[in-house]
């Protein structure tokens, strides 16, 4: 009778609050509460999330319900619903994923035009999967510092290209911190993923942004690069009052998701609004007859390097490829 009327003590005693998980290490997380302070916290063995398999059922991001016990254990007892979450596969043939970060607003990607180059092909399938993630992107030219006329001359091109499609697009100089204030006010009071190709100037920008919370993505990537296995577990650096930088060393895009064919033109804006004109309701535009994109192409109206890089996610599914790199 006493052990019961003890238990029922504890169980009042029970503390519960709510949180953002600001940083995830494999084996707990670390939550920061409404008032301001930061808790360890583990999950119970038997916690599921409904309609997803993953590795981690709770990801950087996630806004939490929390019980702070007597003894002063936390522990994770609910999740509120995502906005939205990226992930990353195992691999291609297994079903388990990765949550790498949820209830993103937006995510920068950080490409280069040479030293080294970022493809159009890279920049469209990530532009893609972001748009299946319902997450919007900018675009940071990064290194205007080194180009020569030609290469400038190209930056302009794309960058016309991208913010006529819905793009923002940022030229800055992160090694200068050249026009790095832009990139600053566009952080204010968001979540915002950081991503980009090795050597782009990733950490230079980030380290720019946050003089005071050096970022280590070197040893991680470094590893990463010898194609050793990593698990990667993210981390937010807050940013002025309410904003946060996520940083995901050692994964350069978003993976491969599976879609339909007549799918992967949705994730393309500018195909997706030409495509309502097209003769039949499920055209991949490629071959079919009355193919409004493929006239719209000829006529410039949308360019020729999205186009082919619309075609190289078809034919990559096609050939059931997992592209690495990506
Ligand atoms: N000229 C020039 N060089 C830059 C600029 N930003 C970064 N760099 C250089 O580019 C190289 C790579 O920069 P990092 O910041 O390490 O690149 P990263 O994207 O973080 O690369 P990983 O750590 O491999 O993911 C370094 O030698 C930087 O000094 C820039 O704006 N201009
Ligand atoms: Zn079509």
């Amino acid at each position: 009778m006493r052990q019961l009327f003890f238990i029922l003590y504890l169980s009042s005693y029970k503390n519960l609050e709510k949180g953002l998980v600001i940083k995830n290490t494999g084996s707990w997380y670390l939550v920061k509460t409404d008032d301001n302070r930061q808790i360890e916290c583990k999950i119970k063995g038997n916690f599921r999330l409904k309609g997803i398999r993953s590795t981690n059922p709770i990801a950087v991001g996630d806004r939490v319900q929390i019980s702070i016990n007597a003894e002063g254990t936390a522990f994770i007892t609910e999740i509120e619903d995502r906005k939205n979450y990226i992930i990353r596969r195992a691999s291609n043939l297994s079903k388990q994923s990765h949550i790498i970060a949820a209830n993103l607003d937006q995510c920068m990607l950080i490409v280069t035009v040479n030293y080294p180059e970022t493809s159009t092909t890279f920049i469209d399938r990530f532009l893609a999967s972001a748009e299946a993630y319902r997450v919007p992107v900018c675009l940071v030219f990064n290194k205007i510092d080194r180009y020569s006329d030609e290469e400038l001359h190209y930056l302009e091109a794309l960058t016309n290209l991208y913010t006529h499609i819905g793009y923002p697009c940022f030229k800055i100089s992160a090694l200068n911190q050249t026009d790095i204030e832009e990139i600053k006010k566009e952080l204010k009071g968001k979540v915002t993923l950081f991503s980009g190709h090795s050597g782009v100037g990733k950490s230079t920008l980030i380290n720019a942004i946050l003089p005071d919370q050096k970022i280590k993505t070197g040893e991680i990537s470094t590893v990463h690069n010898k194609g050793m296995h990593t698990t990667t577990f993210s981390e937010m650096f807050p940013i002025g009052e309410e904003g946060y930088i996520i940083d995901t060393p050692g994964i350069k895009g978003f993976g491969t998701f599976d879609m339909e064919d007549e799918e992967v033109g949705h994730y393309f804006k500018e195909i997706f609004e030409f495509s309502a004109k097209c003769k039949y309701g499920n055209c991949t535009h490629r071959h079919e007859p009355g193919c409004a994109v493929r006239e719209a192409v000829e006529n410039h109206y949308i360019s020729e390097s999205r186009y082919a890089s619309y075609l190289n996610i078809l034919e990559d599914k096609e050939e059931g490829k997992y592209r690495s790199a990506y």
